[in-house]
C-alpha cells in the first residue's frame, strides 16, 4: 500500500487541495498518511463504499481525527453525526420529518421574498463583496428565524460553527484560534437549545414537540437542536459562496440560468460537487477492514476526501469543469448513505431562492478583484468574493 507524507490540514493545502487530491487519486485506492496514522480514501468508488458501510466504518468514535474512545470530545457528541444505529435512528427520523422537502414547502414563499428583498438592497451598489453581502447575509436572515431563535446573539452562530468544523481536524493553529471563545460561544448555543428560548412554530419547537410525542427523549431534544445550530449556517454560507463563485467565473452559465431559472437547483448541486464546501470526514475501522486491496487495522481512522471523490475522473467526465448541464446526482458533497445530509433540502431551498432573485435582475456577474479563501480544517470557504454586477 502507498504512503504519503502529506498534511491535509496544512495552510498551503487548505488554500489549494488540488495537488494533494491529484496525488491521492493517483497513488492508489487507500493511502496511509503516517503524519496522522490515518488511511486516506480519495477515489469515488472507495469513498462511496466507506460512506455506505456504517457497520465497518462507524461514526460513534467521532467523524474527526480525535478518537472519542481515547480522548474526551470538546463537547458532548452529536446524536446524529457522531452516533451509530440504534442510537442514531430516532434523532435522524425526527430531523428527516422536520427538514424534509414537504415540511419546507411552507417556507418557500417567505424565503423567496426575503431573497428578493436582500438582493434589491445589495444591488443598489454595482460592486460589493458577495461573501458578507449575500452568502452570509441570506442564511443568517432566514435560518435562525426558521429554527425559532430569539433576535439577539445570532452573530455567535458563524464563529461557533467555524470552530466546530475546525475541531474535526487536528489541534492546529485554526483550532487554537477558536479556543478562547469556545466557552462563551458554547454557553450561548446551549442556552438557545432550551425549550423556553425557542419560538413556538420553528424547527426547534418541532424537535421539542417530537419529545412530547415520544419520538425523542426530553434529554435528547436540546442536543438535536444543537445539531441544527452547528450545521445550519456555516455550511450554507460556504455552499452559497461556492455557487456565486462558480457563476461569477462562468458568464455563459449565468446566461443559461437567466434563460432557465428552474436550473438553479441542479446548478447548486453541481457547484457543491465542483467545490465540495464540506471537504472531508473521518470514520473508525470497526475491525480489520479490507477495502481497496488494503486492510485498515481495527481502531484506525479513515479520512474520506469528498472533494477528491467529486473530482475523480473514473466517475466524472471532465471533473474540474463547472457544468450545470451535467447530471450531478451521486456526488458525495452531501455525503451518502446512513448519514447523508439531512439538511440538504434546506440548503437547496436557500440556494434556489437566492440564485433566482439574482438571476431575475443581474444581467452580468463578474469578479471585481481576486477572491480570498477562508481556511478551515473541514470547510472549503471564501473569505471575500468581490463582484461587479451589470443590471438588466
Ligand atoms: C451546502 C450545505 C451543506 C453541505 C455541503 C453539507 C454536507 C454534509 C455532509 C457531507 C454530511 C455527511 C456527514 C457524514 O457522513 O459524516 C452531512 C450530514 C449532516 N448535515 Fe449537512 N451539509 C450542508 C448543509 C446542512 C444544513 C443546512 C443542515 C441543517 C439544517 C445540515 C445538517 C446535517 C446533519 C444533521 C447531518 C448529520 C446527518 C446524520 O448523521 O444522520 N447540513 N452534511
Ligand atoms: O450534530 C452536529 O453537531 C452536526 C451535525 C451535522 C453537521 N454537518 C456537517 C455538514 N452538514 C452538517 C455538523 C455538526
Amino acid at each position: 500500500m502507498f504512503a504519503l507524507d502529506a498534511d491535509p490540514f496544512a495552510p498551503e493545502t487548505l488554500e489549494d487541495p488540488e495537488p494533494l487530491h491529484h496525488a491521492l487519486l493517483a497513488a492508489g485506492p487507500v493511502v496511509h498518511l503516517p503524519r496522522y496514522d490515518v488511511y486516506a480514501l480519495a477515489r469515488y468508488e472507495h469513498v462511496h463504499a466507506a460512506l455506505t458501510d456504517w457497520q465497518s466504518f462507524p461514526s460513534g468514535a467521532g467523524v474527526g481525527l480525535s478518537d472519542f474512545r481515547r480522548e474526551k470530545p470538546w463537547r458532548p457528541p452529536s446524536l446524529l453525526l457522531e452516533a451509530d444505529p440504534p442510537r442514531h435512528d430516532a434523532p435522524r427520523a425526527v430531523l428527516v420529518k422536520i427538514l424534509g422537502p414537504r415540511a419546507l414547502r411552507k417556507l418557500r414563499d417567505r424565503w423567496f421574498a426575503e431573497a428578493a428583498e436582500l438582493v434589491d438592497k445589495v444591488l443598489a451598489e454595482p460592486e460589493f463583496d458577495a461573501v458578507p453581502a449575500l452568502a452570509q447575509a441570506f442564511p443568517l436572515r432566514v435560518f435562525p428565524d426558521a429554527v425559532g431563535l430569539p433576535p439577539g446573539g445570532r452573530e455567535n452562530l458563524l464563529p461557533y460553527g467555524d470552530h466546530a468544523f475546525n475541531a474535526f481536524g487536528p489541534v492546529n493553529d485554526l483550532v487554537a484560534k477558536g479556543q478562547p471563545r469556545v466557552a462563551e460561544l458554547s454557553a450561548w448555543v446551549n442556552a438557545q437549545c432550551r425549550r423556553e428560548a425557542l419560538a413556538p412554530d420553528g424547527f426547534g419547537a418541532r424537535i421539542w414537540a417530537a419529545a412530547d410525542h415520544g419520538d425523542l427523549t426530553h434529554e435528547q431534544a436540546p442536543l438535536v437542536v444543537r445539531s441544527l445550530l452547528t450545521a445550519g449556517v456555516d455550511t450554507t454560507v460556504h455552499g452559497l459562496a461556492a455557487a456565486l463563485y462558480a457563476f461569477a467565473t462562468h458568464p455563459g452559465q449565468w446566461r443559461r440560468l437567466r434563460e432557465q431559472p428552474a436550473l438553479a437547483r441542479v446548478a447548486f448541486d453541481e457547484a457543491v460537487r465542483w467545490q465540495s464546501p464540506v471537504q472531508t470526514f473521518f470514520r473508525t475501522a470497526d475491525r480489520d477492514v479490507a477495502i481497496g486491496g488494503t486492510v485498515v487495522p481495527e481502531g484506525r481512522k479513515i479520512l474520506m476526501f469528498l472533494g477528491a471523490a467529486n473530482h475523480d475522473p473514473r466517475r466524472w467526465h471532465d471533473p474540474y469543469t463547472f457544468d450545470p448541464s451535467r447530471d450531478p446526482s451521486g456526488h458525495v458533497g452531501f455525503g451518502m448513505g446512513l448519514h447523508q445530509c439531512v439538511g440538504q433540502h434546506v440548503a437547496r431551498l436557500e440556494a434556489e431562492a437566492l440564485l433566482t432573485a439574482l438571476a431575475r435582475r443581474v444581467e452580468r456577474l463578474e469578479l471585481a478583484a481576486t477572491p480570498r479563501r477562508h481556511h478551515n480544517n473541514t470547510l472549503r470557504a471564501w473569505e471575500s468574493l468581490p463582484v461587479r454586477v451589470h443590471l438588466e
